[in-house]
């Protein structure tokens, strides 16, 4: 079972709590990285220790939340080894993991139910890279 790292700022509170509920239930193992509470702070403060634990290993998949995703989507590709992508269906989800074997998942919670993002992050959790010829496009994004 995937190890997951979740995180976010004040605009995805909720939406956290949500996914982190369901996905314990599911039986996954998740780290809560922050924030804790709807009080407003900065995105960044939460996106890069979650990006870090992706990028060290620790986590094989993150999950993002802010208001449009574009915050944390932004600050967790400034790692290296994140692919981190913003997605507002599952069909955006699934194709993030086929192609682009994104690991960080980032999600708009401003734009998109509470239900959808729950699909959103099961389309994301349950589809494998494609590899062929997406792998070799994916291992020229790294910046040397
Ligand atoms: O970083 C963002 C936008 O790119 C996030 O959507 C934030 O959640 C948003 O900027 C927070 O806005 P607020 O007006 O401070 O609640």
């Amino acid at each position: 079972m995937k190890k997951i790292a979740i995180g976010g700022d004040h605009a995805g509170f909720d939406y956290k709590k949500l996914i982190i509920s369901k996905l314990t239930t599911a039986g996954y193992e998740v780290k809560d990285f922050g924030a804790y509470s709807t009080d407003s702070v900065d995105y960044p403060d939460y996106a890069h220790p979650l990006a870090l634990g992706v990028e060290s290993g620790e986590f094989e998949v993150g999950i993002l939340v802010c208001g449009s995703g574009n915050g944390v989507a932004i600050t967790a590709n400034k790692h290296q080894g994140v692919r981190a992508a913003l997605c507002w269906t599952p069909e955006i989800s699934a194709l993030a993991r086929q192609h682009n074997n994104a690991n960080v998942l980032c999600l708009p919670a401003r734009f998109i139910s509470q239900a959808e993002a729950w699909q959103i992050v099961n389309t994301f959790l349950n589809t494998d890279f494609e590899g062929g010829r997406h792998e070799n496009r994916v291992n020229k994004i790294a910046c040397k």
